[in-house]
């Protein structure tokens, strides 16, 4: 697929099955992800596959998010659909240092945000679908403990990647422009 035709018809899937992508085509999402713009090469990101077993236990921990939150039935019902709408999730945590004056925590978040784009797309440019999502999930106590998060560090993506069985046909998103964009005259 030709980039400008990757760029501009980009849609999510949220029902996704195998295949995911194999350890080669993972490769290319992180070597992806560690080509964005990335002021003063802090590198402000960690990556957590899960996959196979390791979704039992993602599903618990997203059942832990609703104990703690006290979040409810529906909540309880989504966390296990969640943890196996995919055969794979990686976890994009953006791991933020706040002393660095130069680099605010802002532009950290951006770079990890941009990170999980890039997986997007490469995931996208291997034949393979994905949606981010986050939610309240990326909130809970036991969740950042199993990802290992210091206290300011923010798990900014849980990001889905398979194959979508159906895929929706669906019109470009934007087809005018002008109302996003102006000149400074
Ligand atoms: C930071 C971030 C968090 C998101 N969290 C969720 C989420 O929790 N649940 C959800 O359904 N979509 C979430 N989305 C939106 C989806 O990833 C997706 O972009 C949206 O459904 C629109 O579909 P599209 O990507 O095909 O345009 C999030 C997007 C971003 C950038």
């Amino acid at each position: 697929m030709d980039a400008l035709e990757l760029l501009t018809s980009r849609r999510s899937e949220k029902k996704l099955a195998e295949p995911a992508p194999n350890k080669q085509q993972l490769e290319y999402l992180f070597q992806s992800a560690l080509h964005v713009p990335d002021h003063g090469k802090l590198n402000p990101y960690h990556f957590i596959v899960i996959e196979k077993e390791g979704l039992a236990k993602f599903e618990k921990l997203l059942e832990s998010v609703v104990d703690e939150f006290d979040l409810g039935e529906e909540r309880l019902r989504k966390a296990k659909s969640i943890a196996y709408r995919a055969p794979m999730v990686i976890a994009v945590i953006a791991k933020l240092n706040e002393e660095i004056k130069k680099v605010p925590t802002w532009e950290q978040e951006l770079t990890a945000g941009c990170a999980t784009y890039a997986m997007q797309l490469a995931a996208k440019a291997q034949g393979f679908d994905n949606v981010w999502i986050t939610g309240p999930w990326v909130n809970g106590s036991e969740l950042r403990k199993a990802f290992k998060c210091e206290q300011q560090d923010k798990v900014v993506a849980l990001l889905l990647i398979g194959t979508a069985g159906e895929k929706l046909e669906r019109d470009k998103k934007i087809l005018d422009t002008d109302s996003f964009i102006s000149y400074l005259e």
